[in-house]
């Protein structure tokens, strides 16, 4: 499965302790993130992750990009809902292109940790109903 982890200033310490606690189920996938919360995910936990641009620089659009080609299976998206962002037409494209394609989104821990857990049970039917709907 392809997972999306993306999370604004205030919430990266939150996404770097999600990753040391979840690396062995993260590791099992393929990872890919916004430019600076990918290197402090990879600082952290030394897991393989795809980086994109950082996310005012167009680092949301590129994995909006891959969501609108049906080539990502998850996002992990911890929002910081008490800044305001340059870039939230970005965000607000990202959330709803995950809606379009019927992409689960995580936009805090609590959410993430019941995706993670059903993904490693083998969760996945939501998944393969989209890919049955885009043929
Ligand atoms: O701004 C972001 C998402 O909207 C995240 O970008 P960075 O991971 O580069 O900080």
């Amino acid at each position: 499965m392809k997972i999306a982890l993306i999370a604004h200033d205030q919430k990266k310490e939150d996404m770097v302790e999600f990753a040391i606690a979840y690396k062995p189920i993260l590791e099992q996938h393929e990872l890919f993130a916004t430019g600076t919360t990918g290197q402090r995910i990879i600082d952290a936990t030394s897991l393989s992750v795809t980086r994109f641009r950082s996310g005012p620089l167009g680092g949301d659009q590129q994995i909006g990009a891959m969501i609108a080609n049906n080539d990502m299976d998850m996002v992990i998206f911890f929002r910081d809902p008490l800044t305001a962002q340059p870039h939230e037409p970005d965000i607000s494209a990202l959330m709803r292109l995950s809606d379009v394609y019927h992409v689960p989104l995580a936009t805090n821990m609590g959410t993430a940790e019941v995706l993670l857990k059903g993904l490693e049970h083998g969760f996945i039917d939501f998944r393969l109903l989209a890919e049955r709907r885009s043929k």
